[in-house]
Parts: structure tokens; C-alpha cells; sequence
């Protein structure tokens, strides 16, 4: 069993500064989960607590069945049977690769010749085969990276935390590493906790994302479930750079306060809420741009599927994804909200801030 239980977590510096607050997250046996939010969110220390390095202040943490964290318990990192990996590799320089892998298993007294079976197994499952006798100052980032991969799982851990692990790799070497990432993990049943600030890499790596800002949980789902059916304009904007308005929705149309944006209830998702004051959040694949003279283009970056532009309508930057023709700068255009997702007051939230 190697499932991961938060159950109502809370972790208070001794200054007072709220690292986490009721948490309450199961994460099951070979499952991928990604933690992302902005800085200061409490992603480190929800993997820190995790790992063991701090102490839980509220509720309790499980491995598996095991209790390692509440009140009177405290397991300490080195007997939670964890792999670890850092954006920093930590791979010791004047040892051998091979003896770098090799570590956590002469530790544990695992004998020279299932530790060389084992090491050797890690090895062609990271693709590293043949670099046994290398230094790891030889190696390029990439391969140091995988190295520190190699060296997290070949104890068999029960679950491997990944602390912005790709973070610091330059594409394209970090898309690649990101598809071996999946397809190792998966390939084994790993379970994976991996702390990230870039939303996509969260998005397309993860079984589900944990959206965390001010210490709580905003939001848990799958990564479809996230980018269609955000909990709140905050998480809306946070991960997928959403526009919102807010304003009222009555007689069947939401009107932006002191803004021309209407949006009829047909093209609005109302997750069972009924009329009265709130905010809707509009995707930017939710916008049409059409000529006319309602808006202005003020930036218009290319891309491969769609370009990403933004206009100003109404003293609003609306953030729209436009395939086809790029726009030009100071092009005058009207705006279209096709879809839009409508949040009563109450569940207008505080601002998940920007990312990270
Ligand atoms: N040792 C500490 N003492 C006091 N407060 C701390 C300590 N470490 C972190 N914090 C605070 O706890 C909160 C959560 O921090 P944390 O490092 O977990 O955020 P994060 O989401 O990982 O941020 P980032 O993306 O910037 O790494 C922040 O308010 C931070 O300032």
C-alpha cells in the first residue's frame, strides 16, 4: 500500500506564518498527483511535511497504513521509505555515477549482488545504460537529473516526491524528460507527488492537481475537470488566465458592472446557481474576435495551435486564444463571449494570485 492520507492538516511556523490549513487530500496507490499555486501557496511545505522534514501543528498524515505524523508521532524521513528529487540534483561529484544509484541501497545493507541487479534494473529504466563508470560532471543536466531519478527510486520507495524536479532543465530536453517522467512512473506504479510552478507541465503529468493557495486546498480534480469546471474565478484565472467580470445575473443575462459584457444563460455554466450578484469567468478559447470596433488588440504572440492575444475592451484585458489569422497590434475588433462559467458572491473568493 502506498497511498498517501492527509487528513486535516495544519502546519504554523513557530513566527505564526500558516503554512498549511486543513488539508484534507487522500492520494491513492499509483496515483500521479501534482500540487501546483502561486508562490507562498504552501506547496513546499505540504511535500515537506510529506516527506517528514516538518512537523504537522493539526491532524495526521498516512503512508499506506502507517501513521508517521500527528501529535505524538513523528516518523522520521529516513523510515518513511520515500525517493526524493530536487531542481537542484543533488548527485555527490567525485562518486560514480553508479555508486550515486547505488547509495540508498549500501545504506539500507542491501547485499553486493541484488544491489548491483537492482542498480543496473534502475539504470535502462532511466535510460542511462552505459553511463555506470562516468563522473557525474560529465553528464549533461539532463542526465545528472536522471541520475537523481534513478538514485530516488532504486530503494523501491513507496512514493517518490518530486520538488520542482524539471524546473530547472531548458525545453526541448525538458518535454522529453517530462514523457520518460510519465512513462517510468506509470510503467511501475509509482506514486508520485510532484511540487510545480508550471501549470501545464501539472496539467498534462497529473492523474489530478491540487490547486493550493493561502495554506488550503482550492480545488482537487482531474486535469479536464480543472480546466472546464474551475471551483472559483480564482482558480479560473489561475490556471487557465481567464478574464473575469463581475456583475449581476438576472432575467436570464449576466451584465458586467459599468462594462458592456452581457452573456445570455444559455452560454453560461451555472453549477446550479440561481440569479443575483456574482462573477463569471470566460476562458480565453471561449472568445471570438470578429471585426469591428468594440475592443482593441494590444498583444498577439504566436502559437502552434492558436495564437494568444489580448484585448482591451472596455478598459478590460481579455485574454482570448484565436486560431487561424494573428491578429495585429491596435487592430480594431468586437469581442464574443461563447461560454462562460457564472459564480454567485459567495464563491467569488479571494484572488488566487498569479502564478507562481
Ligand atoms: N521556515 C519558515 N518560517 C516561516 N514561514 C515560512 C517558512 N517556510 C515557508 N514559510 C511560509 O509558509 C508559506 C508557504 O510557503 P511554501 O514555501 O510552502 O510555499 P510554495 O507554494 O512552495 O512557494 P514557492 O512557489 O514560492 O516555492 C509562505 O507564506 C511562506 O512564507
Amino acid at each position: 500500500m502506498s497511498s498517501v492520507t492527509l487528513t486535516n492538516v495544519g502546519l504554523t511556523y513557530p513566527d505564526g506564518t500558516v503554512g498549511l490549513d486543513g488539508i484534507d487530500l487522500a492520494i491513492a496507490d499509483g496515483e500521479f498527483v501534482a500540487l501546483v499555486g502561486p508562490s507562498g501557496s504552501g506547496k513546499t511545505t505540504l511535500l515537506r511535511a510529506i516527506a517528514g522534514f516538518l512537523r504537522p501543528t493539526a491532524g495526521s498524515i498516512h503512508l499506506g497504513e502507517a501513521l508517521v505524523a500527528d501529535g505524538s508521532t513523528l516518523v522520521a524521513p529516513e523510515k518513511r521509505e520515500l525517493g526524493m528529487v530536487f531542481q537542484q540534483h543533488a548527485v555527490w561529484p567525485h562518486w560514480s555515477v553508479e555508486r550515486n544509484v547505488a547509495y540508498p541501497l549500501r545504506l539500507a545493507g542491501v547485499a553486493k549482488a541484488e544491489r548491483q541487479a537492482r542498480v543496473a534494473e534502475v539504470m535502462a529504466l532511466v535510460g542511462l545504460e552505459g553511463f555506470e563508470k562516468r563522473n557525474p560532471a560529465t553528464l549533461s543536466g539532463g542526465q545528472r537529473q536522471r541520475v537523481a531519478l534513478a538514485r530516488a527510486i532504486v530503494g523501491r520507495p513507496r512514493v517518490l516526491l518530486l520538488d520542482e524536479a524539471l524546473s530547472a532543465l531548458d525545453e526541448p530536453l525538458r518535454d522529453s524528460l517530462r514523457l520518460e517522467l510519465q512513462t517510468l512512473t506509470r510503467s511501475i506504479g509509482l506514486t508520485v507527488v510532484h511540487v510545480t510552478h508550471d501549470r501545464d507541465e501539472a496539467l498534462a503529468l497529473a492523474d489530478r492537481v491540487v490547486v493550493l493557495d493561502g495554506g488550503r486546498i482550492q480545488q482537487v480534480g482531474t486535469p479536464p475537470e480543472l480546466v472546464s469546471t474551475p471551483a472559483s474565478p480564482a482558480v479560473a484565472t489561475f490556471l487557465s488566465d481567464a478574464t473575469v467580470f463581475t456583475g449581476v445575473l438576472h432575467a436570464g443575462v449576466f451584465s458586467a458592472s459599468g462594462h458592456g459584457c452581457r452573456v445570455g444563460v444559455d452560454d453560461l455554466e451555472l453549477g446550479g446557481a440561481g440569479e443575483g450578484d456574482g462573477s463569471i469567468a470566460v476562458l480565453p478559447e471561449d472568445v471570438t474576435l470578429t471585426p469591428g470596433t468594440g475592443a482593441t488588440v494590444t498583444s498577439s504572440l504566436y502559437g502552434r495551435g492558436s495564437n494568444d492575444v489580448v484585448v482591451d475592451w472596455n478598459g478590460i484585458a481579455v485574454r482570448c486564444r484565436v486560431p487561424g489569422r494573428r491578429p495585429l497590434v491596435g487592430e480594431a475588433v468586437d469581442v464574443r463571449v461563447e461560454r462562460a462559467m457564472f459564480y454567485p458572491r459567495a464563491a467569488a473568493a479571494q484572488p488566487v494570485g498569479t502564478p507562481a
